[in-house]
């Protein structure tokens, strides 16, 4: 499936033509994650569907959404913009920047420049970076074009093999764990726990995907998560706002 994505963003990255700069006021999604009214920070992500679970929300409707996370005080809002195998778009995007305040990572799976510009240009204040689909060339090369262009960089990974050879070219100022296995889609809330201990102190940890309950937010939080990226869990519940209260342990899990 990865190998058939990557695939798919070629052909993209192919025909892209860059569109012109919005206008929008920048937030700094570091400084976010770090909110110091809790202990873990949360990055709360809206998603139609994705490749492993087909829809999510049939009635997907990202202003709406957006307008929940705010109002219940997440601290970033992430936009999955992959049409082909999420079902989102650069519009969902824009359309959230458009109506929130909060910082706005965009979701999708980067592998050329012009995909970074596009970024910027459509207003993200951050993009993800996925480790597993770049060489540390390329990956060093990306995430400093969007430094340079403004962007905040939330460089995944998922095996601790690619954490370490990663290592030894730079260290990112933000790094995710994916407990989900991209080539096998198995997800484990452990993975955080494997690789927390290899990530430099400076390094803000984000554990990503997987985390359903208070529970699991209290695990990768005991572990070393200073940030969750959290999405199924609030696309699944009544609505994206009972979602994120349930997963701070204000209300019961259904
Ligand atoms: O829906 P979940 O299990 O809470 O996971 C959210 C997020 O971590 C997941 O969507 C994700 C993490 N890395 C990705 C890379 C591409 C697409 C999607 C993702």
């Amino acid at each position: 499936m990865l190998t058939k994505i990557v695939e798919t963003k070629r052909k993209e990255v192919s025909a892209l033509t860059l569109p012109p700069k919005v206008l929008v006021r920048k937030h700094s999604f570091y400084e976010a994650l770090q909110n110091p009214n809790r202990t873990v920070g949360l990055i709360a992500e809206m998603k139609k569907a994705s490749p492993s679970k087909g829809i999510l929300k049939e009635s997907f409707a990202p202003i709406d959404i957006g307008a929940h996370y705010e109002k219940v005080g997440v601290d970033a809002i992430s936009v999955l913009t992959d049409q082909q195998y999420f079902k989102g778009s650069k519009h969902d995007l824009m359309m959230v920047k458009e109506t929130t305040n909060l910082p706005v990572l965009r979701k999708d799976f980067i592998i050329d420049s012009l995909q970074v510009q596009e970024s910027a240009r459509i207003g993200a204040d951050a993009i993800l970076l996925i480790a597993e689909i770049l060489t540390d060339e390329k990956l060093f090369q990306l995430y400093q074009e969007a430094v340079e262009s403004g962007l905040d960089v939330l460089v995944e990974v998922h095996s601790l093999e690619r954490l370490s050879q990663l290592l030894q070219t730079f260290t990112p100022a933000i790094i995710g764990v994916n407990n989900r296995n991209l080539k096998t889609f198995e997800t484990d809330i452990e993975s955080t726990r494997k690789l927390a201990s290899y990530i430099p102190s400076s390094t803000l940890l984000v554990s990503e995907s997987g985390i359903l309950t208070h529970e699991d937010l209290t695990m990768v939080s005991s572990y070393g998560a200073k940030a969750v990226l959290v999405g199924e869990a609030f696309m699944k519940d009544i609505s994206p706002s009972i979602g994120v209260r349930r997963l701070f342990g204000e209300l019961e899990h259904a």
